[in-house]
């Protein structure tokens, strides 16, 4: 199973403890940036690794930027994401189980790393349910397009390096 990584320069230092820590559970993993404490905007980051789980090219995405909202504002732009920022075990199992979440967003100025770790992994073990839980998700989604929207060209055309 193969995991992609994103954060912007907030997450940029917890991102490689995670990453470690689920490698050794046993995910291939890739880290889509950022790459360094570079100050740079959390869309970039959120859309990245949203396109490339809607693509089906990574099963699933973590993202990481201060809280965990913006990032996880950006990914649930792309069709087809449902991304769940949390900040502790239950809730990201239950974005599993009943809304089958497949990015989870953390805020690494709201949780430590270990915390993190014990989100991840109760994130990666729990299965969608399916059921009653799938007819939400198809409501959800009834609206999904893969149009190009000004998102996709404010993001493309975005260098993502700033001295402020
Ligand atoms: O997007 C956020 C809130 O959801 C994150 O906290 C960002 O990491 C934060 O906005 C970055 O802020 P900075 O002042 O540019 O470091």
């Amino acid at each position: 199973m193969k995991i992609a990584f994103g954060s912007d320069h907030v997450g940029y230092e917890l991102k490689p403890t995670l990453i470690k820590y689920v490698q050794e559970l046993g995910y291939e993993t890739y880290d889509f940036g950022t790459y360094s404490k570079q100050r740079t905007d959390y869309p970039i980051y959120g859309k990245k690794v949203g396109e490339v789980v809607a693509r089906g090219d990574y099963d699933l995405g973590i993202i990481i930027c201060g809280t965990g909202v913006g990032i996880s504002l950006a990914a649930n732009k792309v069709p087809g994401i449902r991304a769940a920022s949390v900040s502790e075990p239950y809730s990201a199992a239950l974005s599993r189980r009943h809304n089958n979440s497949n990015i989870l967003a953390l805020g690494s100025r709201v949780i430590g790393s270990e915390m993190a770790k014990l989100i991840v992994k109760s994130w990666l073990e729990s299965q969608f349910e399916g059921g009653r839980h799938q007819r939400r998700i198809d409501e959800l989604t009834a609206e999904d397009e893969h149009n190009e929207t000004k998102f996709d060209r404010i993001v493309k055309d975005n260098s993502g390096q700033y001295d402020d």
